[in-house]
């Protein structure tokens, strides 16, 4: 099951299509006495994908958290578009590993539901929902319910929903790690086709060292009790990324330099 998270409605203006910019300032992340991350500082252009990686349980999640304003810095600020986030900002939707589509609504209700709780009429809403259903290669399943679908439909499903909000800032937390390995692969293309059509500002959690260079821009790898970011790895690889992209040297270069950064964390926990 998947868990998607939208947050308020903000349509990017004309000309403006490639995202939010993301500054994390001096940004520390604490539970009651327990300091998760520690000082850190990135910057995110408009329209990049920053890819984020590290051993498990090293802050990931709660990172992506609090640039969506879910929970407050301990120290530090997060930034969007140059605004200090201090509670549910515009324009970011969130799409987790588990989905939560509603089990007693139809696809195409799942999908304008985002755009309902905004105000968005009933019908313009389900014409943007069935949009979106077509992007995401769900034609035909408008009607079904999520126990009718397969995971991989689930996700495309809460993919659409996430879109439909026309996010300038999407944050993946291991959108497909629910997921078998064939439909993981597929969806990891289909994204990214989409992204390279709408592309918008992207922090990408996933444990796949593949997703991380497939995706990103850059790789900040997190390391560290508190974590803070151990390398950040610039992936030089052809914007336009295809299947091909995984086969070129560079892209293996930089899977072998994530690896031995990850194994060097995991071993030093
Ligand atoms: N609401 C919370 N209250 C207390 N502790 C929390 C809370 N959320 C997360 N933590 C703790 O903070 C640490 C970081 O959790 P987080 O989920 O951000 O890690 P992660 O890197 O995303 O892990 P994983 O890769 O396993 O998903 C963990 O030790 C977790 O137990």
């Amino acid at each position: 099951m998947t868990t998607i998270k939208a947050v308020r409605q903000a349509a990017p203006a004309d000309g403006d299509e490639a995202g939010a910019t993301v500054r994390l300032d001096g940004l520390t992340m604490r539970f009651g006495e327990r300091t998760v991350s520690k000082d850190i500082n990135l910057t995110i252009g408009a329209g990049e994908v920053l890819s984020i990686v590290g051993p498990s349980g090293c802050g990931k999640t709660t990172l992506l958290r609090a640039v969506a304003g879910l929970i407050p810095p301990a120290e530090g600020a997060v930034r969007i578009d140059g605004h200090v986030v201090d509670g549910t900002p515009d324009g970011v939707a969130m799409v987790f590993q588990h989905f939560g589509l509603f089990p007693w609504k139809t696809v195409e209700s799942n999908v304008a539901y985002a755009l309902r709780v905004r105000g968005t009429g009933k019908k313009e809403a389900l014409d943007r929902a069935r949009e979106l259903i077509t992007l995401v290669g769900l034609t035909g399943f408008e009607k079904s319910y999520p126990h009718q679908l397969s995971g991989g439909m689930q996700q495309r499903t809460g993919l659409a929903r996430a879109l439909a909000v026309r996010p300038r800032l999407l944050l993946m937390d291991e959108p497909f790690g629910a997921l078998d390995a064939q439909t993981r692969e597929v969806l990891q293309f289909e994204l990214l086709r989409i992204w390279q059509d709408h592309p918008v500002t992207m922090l990408f959690v996933t444990h796949s060292i593949d997703e991380a260079v497939l995706f990103g821009n850059r790789i900040a790898v997190l390391n560290g009790r508190p974590s803070g970011v151990a390398e950040l790895i610039d992936v030089t690889l052809p914007r336009h990324r295809d299947r091909s992209v995984t086969a070129m040297p560079e892209f293996l270069a930089i899977r072998e330099r994530v690896w031995s950064l990850i194994m060097n964390a995991e071993s030093g926990r």
